[in-house]
């Protein structure tokens, strides 16, 4: 098999000799490390279909066998041929010929029909489980974003593993070894330096090309992904670059990286193709070798053809053991975060479970403490709190206090270190991920509005909500007068991101979506952001009546404004409860609250309030 007919998996480009993995565009981080026994991780999935793999490799060794005996037979058909000898001697050639041209174009695809049903079975099994722990992973201290992004191309890590380098290398060897023991039924010094010309090109070309990519991947690689970085800087920070006159700079370091990525590139290209070079120069001096060996030991002349040119044409079976080497060293990162994932512990429940019951919505944290980073302060310490269904409990403090991370522990989507939060009496970690909306859901930070319609994003709060419902929500919101201006109504398309929206109709189109799902403990985190005061507390007043009776709310807000007819109001500072109470008797005592309260009061309504 030549390089240029290796497995290559449909719809992907054949990777040339110094090629490396590309990081994500935007991804600033450098490749991982590869990772012992990551190959091994990815390889224990393959198991069930282990006898579809072996069958493939078999097939694969059957077509490169097929190729190589074409060669030598019909290299002897055409040397017995100019001797004209009688017709029925060269028969059994003839026949020969035509059934391997055949039967080699049978092997390949049925190699690759049976290789590409075990390796696609076995990815979905891997996809699953990735899937499976990103889900249950759930905590934001790593970018589970990143890992999403990523998951395509990595999981692809494990399928070319198996397909460009397994299913081919396993062959390569296989009708290396074949060639060798035929080659010494006709010649065994021939076949000696036969084995020695397929000892270079399998084992130790492959261990140069390696090394060669491992130096590229390692070099190039972090320059690549600092590059992608550059892009994303430049295209998304372009605005605030040339205000403060930085474009210049900013664009000769991507060029001055670009460059130096470039000349890396050549240098590794070249090299890279030296040792391809090298591997043709290895099958032509053991061709030669061969011959010569072969003449002394006073060989047929007409073998003696048969074995230059089926050395020639094993060396190039062997030296598909190059690529796969490439390809092996390619694969090293990607393989190293799926083993990476499979290897993670399973979700704390399992999915056959029962499903817990939840008794109710009453919400209740219990001495929780959230720790980002190991050593760092806690961002939530010995945290306790009762949320009873229908209370209404807003949680303010500077920034940095830790409210988003109270929302975020309570919405599932951090889990604590220590202590339980609980809702409905189970821990919000065992309800099933598909479950929780149904009891505790709301308005995170940075909601996320998606490239669609008004409507489109709405209904992602209640799929079969109607049109008086939506109506009913982004009025509360806010948005209704906006959105029966827009000629499209409820079609206008937000924009990526809702990028065609200003800052404020954004919160009030993902405010609106919140209400519109209406889960009985309704989370709010920041639902006026970007609103000036008096907008903030018309959708604070609106949003609060939209909510029906029963349903809890917790609200995190740095505006004090608007919280009078709360139940409790909670102060964090650095992750702790340092005040506790409602509006007016927490306006009446000294400390944050009613400092931050007069603050604010003088700030937005323009004379200092005195009293409360
Ligand atoms: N994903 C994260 N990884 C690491 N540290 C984090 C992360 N999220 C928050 N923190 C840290 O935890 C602490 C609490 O952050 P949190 O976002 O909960 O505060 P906040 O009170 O909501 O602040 P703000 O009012 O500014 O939004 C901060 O010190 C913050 O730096």
């Amino acid at each position: 098999m030549t390089a240029a007919d290796g497995v290559t998996p449909v719809g992907r480009e054949p990777v040339g000799p110094t090629a490396v993995p590309v990081p994500p565009s935007g991804s600033p981080e450098p490749p991982a490390p590869a990772r012992p026994g990551a190959e091994r991780a990815v390889l224990r999935l393959a198991r069930p279909y282990l006898s579809r793999l072996l069958g493939a490799g078999l097939l694969a060794a059957a077509t490169e066998f097929a190729g190589l005996a074409l060669m030598a037979t019909a290299t002897w058909l055409l040397m017995s041929a100019a001797g004209r000898p009688p017709l029925d001697r060269l028969t059994v050639a003839i026949v020969a010929v035509r059934a391997l041209a055949v039967s080699r174009g049978v092997f390949r695809y049925t190699e690759r029909f049976a290789g590409h049903d075990a390796v696609l079975r076995m990815i979905t099994d891997v996809r699953a489980r990735v899937f499976a722990t990103l889900a249950a992973r759930r905590e934001t201290g790593r970018r589970t974003g990143d890992a999403l992004s990523r998951l395509v191309s990595d999981v692809e890590a494990a399928q070319d593993l198996l397909l460009r380098v397994l299913v081919p290398g396993a062959a390569a060897a296989l009708v290396s070894v074949l060639a060798v023991g035929v080659a010494a039924l006709i010649s065994p010094p021939a076949a000696g330096v036969l084995a020695l010309g397929l000892l270079v090109a399998g084992v130790a070309l492959p261990a140069l090309a390696a090394r060669i990519t491992r130096r590229a991947a390692d070099e190039v690689a972090p320059l690549r992904g600092a590059l992608a970085v550059d892009a994303v800087d430049l295209t998304h920070g372009a605005a605030d670059l040339a205000a403060f006159g930085a474009t210049g700079a900013a664009l000769a370091a991507a060029d001055e990286r670009a460059g130096r990525l470039a000349r890396l590139e050549r240098r590794l290209a070249a090299t890279g193709f030296a040792v391809d070079a090298l591997g043709v120069l290895v099958a032509g001096l053991t061709a030669a070798a061969v011959v010569v060996v072969a003449l002394r030991a006073e060989v047929g002349g007409v073998l003696v053809g048969v074995l230059a040119v089926g050395s020639l044409a094993a060396v190039e079976v062997a030296l598909a053991l190059v690529a796969a080497a490439r390809q092996r060293t390619q694969l090293r990162a990607g393989l190293a975060r799926v083993a990476d994932l499979l290897t993670e512990p399973g979700p704390a429940t399992p999915p056959d479970a029962p499903e817990p019951t939840v008794d109710g919505h009453d919400v209740r944290f219990a001495d929780v403490t959230v720790r980002y980073r190991a050593g760092a302060a806690p961002a939530l310490a010995g945290f306790d709190l009762d949320l009873p269904a229908g209370r209404r409990v807003a949680v303010v403090g500077p920034s940095g206090a830790g409210k988003s991370t109270l929302a975020a522990v309570l919405t599932g989507a951090v889990r604590p270190d220590t202590g339980r939060v609980t809702a409905g009496g189970v821990p919000v970690s065992e309800i099933p991920a598909e479950h929780l909306p149904r009891v505790v859901g709301g308005l995170l930070a940075e909601a996320y509005v998606f490239h669609a319609t008004v409507k489109e994003n709405l209904l992602l709060g209640r799929p079969d909500a109607t049109e008086a419902d939506l109506t009913a929500a982004t009025r509360a919101a806010g948005l209704l007068d906006w959105v029966r201006e827009q000629p499209d109504g409820w079609d206008t398309v937000v924009g990526e991101q809702g990028g065609q929206l200003s800052g404020g109709q954004r919160q009030r189109l993902a405010l609106a979506r919140a209400l519109l799902a209406a889960p009985p403990v309704l989370v709010l985190d920041e639902p006026t952001e970007g609103l000036d005061p008096a907008a903030a507390d018309a959708v604070l007043d609106s949003t609060l009546a939209a909510t029906p009776a029963g349903h809890s709310v917790l609200l995190i807000s740095h505006r004090l404004s608007g919280l009078a007819g709360f139940d409790e109001i909670v102060v964090l500072e650095g992750g702790r409860m340092v005040q506790r109470g409602r509006h007016d008797e927490l306006v009446a005592r000294p400390g944050w609250y009613r400092e931050q309260w007069l603050r604010q009061e003088a700030a937005e309504r323009g004379y200092l309030a005195i009293t409360p």
